[in-house]
């Protein structure tokens, strides 16, 4: 860095073919402390990039001559602590991953915000400079994830960094949000990559066969054990095991779950000699391992072993503007597993299906574009050729489904927590709100509120005693 009248001036090299980035940017950096320079292409620069490196080099990934990828390279084998942030309008997990494989310090997906990007670099002045070991993914293996979302970027960004790491990551997200996608993604992009990737659903296995299903058995361990049978941590050995379900899985399991991580050796069932296995785990749940913990639920020893890095992923509802893209992909996907012709979407259907709330998150949308594949008449789906459930809402709809989604996972928790008499819980509330709400409309006049709610004014009365005590007698 130079010295500037006492204080320390860090040149940013700022490589982008588009002229509307590169303007943006340089004004985003004109601070004191930084020296820019822009560059539209990377080829004519090279050389005197690796003679006379810059402190951070900011570059787009797809330009005409040396791509970000290919300039980063060069200029790393030069200058293996040179950061670079790597900035590209094509956010996928492809880029996202090869960026920091290639030993970027950051991606930045584009559009970003100037207070960001301006943030990343002094973060990437200030910082350690890291060095990275390139690896290769292997071809073929590329899980395709989709997500142009914020929360999605800091998927993406957790799934790059840990590309060089063996490390246990716990994933948190509803059901249908793509949990085990993500854990397939982090094995392919991991050393494990050419090992076996092996999935167990803890809520989809009969409890008595999960010790089993997981650690194998001896012949003869129990009635029906007809022959000796591998286990899931011997069938991943080398690889991953990914445990979705977590929250599900029995005390006596989890027990001996913590034993396998804490020593890498178990005995199958029934079986008297131990086995060694070297296995990465990844363990998934829509539930809150926190709160079963404070209920005794779960060994808090176990949660704090598997909570080392956590991922979460956001419902479907939470990143809508993803809502096109995945459906283009699983219309597309659908056409060619049912070798038919692939349905398009009108303007009117795509904004409709965004607009909806999606309790079943990806794995709805995916089914549901299954649906249209085989059921809509014309290549064209138009809002009508919707299946009827999805059709129903318009848009002010959409935002009462939520409530009536919202309402109805309210219920299914109370039930599931043993409360009774749900009526006398819920109804209270439901009338409380809507009092409130038409209160709030008419400036507290109670006469016109009663209207809106379509009770009598003595009704109004009547229940604001009761619901709202310190509103009745105003
Ligand atoms: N971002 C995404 N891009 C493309 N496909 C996705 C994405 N997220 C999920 N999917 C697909 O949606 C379906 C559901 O995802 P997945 O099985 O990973 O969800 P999950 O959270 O593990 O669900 P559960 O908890 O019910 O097992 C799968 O077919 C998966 O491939």
């Amino acid at each position: 860095m130079t010295e500037v009248a006492g204080t320390d001036v860090a040149r940013v090299v700022i490589v982008d073919d588009d002229r509307a980035i590169r303007w943006v940017l340089e004004r985003a950096l004109a601070q004191p402390d930084l020296e820019v320079e822009c560059i539209a292409r990377a080829d004519t620069s090279l050389t005197r990039l690796i003679e006379d490196p810059p402190d951070v080099l900011v570059t787009d990934i797809r330009m005409p001559g040396i791509d970000g990828l290919g300039l980063m390279a060069r200029l790393r084998q030069a200058h293996p602590d040179l950061p670079v942030i790597v900035m590209t309008a094509h956010s996928d997990l492809d880029s996202a991953v090869a960026s920091y494989q290639g030993g970027a310090f950051e991606y930045l997906p584009k559009p970003f915000d100037v207070d960001e990007a301006l943030a990343l670099v002094r973060r990437a002045v200030a910082h350690a400079r890291e060095r990275r070991r390139p690896i290769t993914v292997p071809e073929g293996l590329n899980t395709e994830i989709i997500g142009e979302a914020p929360a999605m970027q800091e998927v993406f960004r957790a799934i790059g960094r840990l590309s060089h790491s063996h490390i246990t990551v716990l994933i948190n997200g509803e059901s249908g949000t793509g949990k085990e996608r993500v854990a397939q993604a982090l094995h392919q992009h991991s050393p494990r990559a050419g090992k076996p990737f092996i999935a167990l659903n803890m809520a989809a296995i009969p409890r008595d066969l999960i010790e089993s299903e997981l650690f194998g058995h001896e012949k003869g361990a129990f009635t029906g054990a007809t022959a000796q049978r591998q286990g899931r941590f011997e069938q991943a050995n080398g690889g991953t095991l990914f445990l979705d379900e977590i929250g599900d899985m029995p005390a006596e399991t989890q027990t001996r779950l913590l034993r396998v991580l804490a020593d890498g050796e178990f005995y199958r069932v029934g079986g008297h000699i131990s086995v060694k296995v070297d296995v990465r785990i990844i363990a998934a749940t829509h539930q809150n391992l926190e709160t079963l913990v404070n209920e005794g639920r779960f060994r808090e020893d176990l949660f704090h072993r598997l909570n080392v890095i956590r991922i979460h992923l956001p419902k479907l509802a939470e990143r809508r503007e993803d809502i096109p893209r995945l459906t283009r992909h699983f219309l597309a996907e659908a056409a060619t597993e049912l070798s038919t012709e692939v349905k398009v979407l009108t303007a009117d259907a795509e904004a409709h299906l965004t607009r909806l709330p999606w309790p079943g998150n990806v794995r709805q949308l995916e089914n549901t574009c299954r649906w249209l594949t085989v059921m809509a008449s014309g290549r064209e789906v138009l809002v009508e050729d919707l299946p009827p459930e999805l059709r129903a809402s318009n848009h002010s709809e959409g935002v009462q489904g939520d409530w009536r989604n919202a309402f109805r996972e309210w219920a299914d928790h109370a039930l599931a927590e043993g409360h009774t008499h749900l009526l006398e819980e819920a109804v209270p509330d439901f009338e409380r709100i809507l009092i409130e709400t038409a209160l709030k409309h008419t400036g507290g006049r109670k006469g016109e509120a009663a209207e809106l709610l379509g009770w009598g004014r003595n009704t109004l009365t009547r229940k604001l005693k009761t619901l709202l005590p310190a509103l009745a007698d105003e």
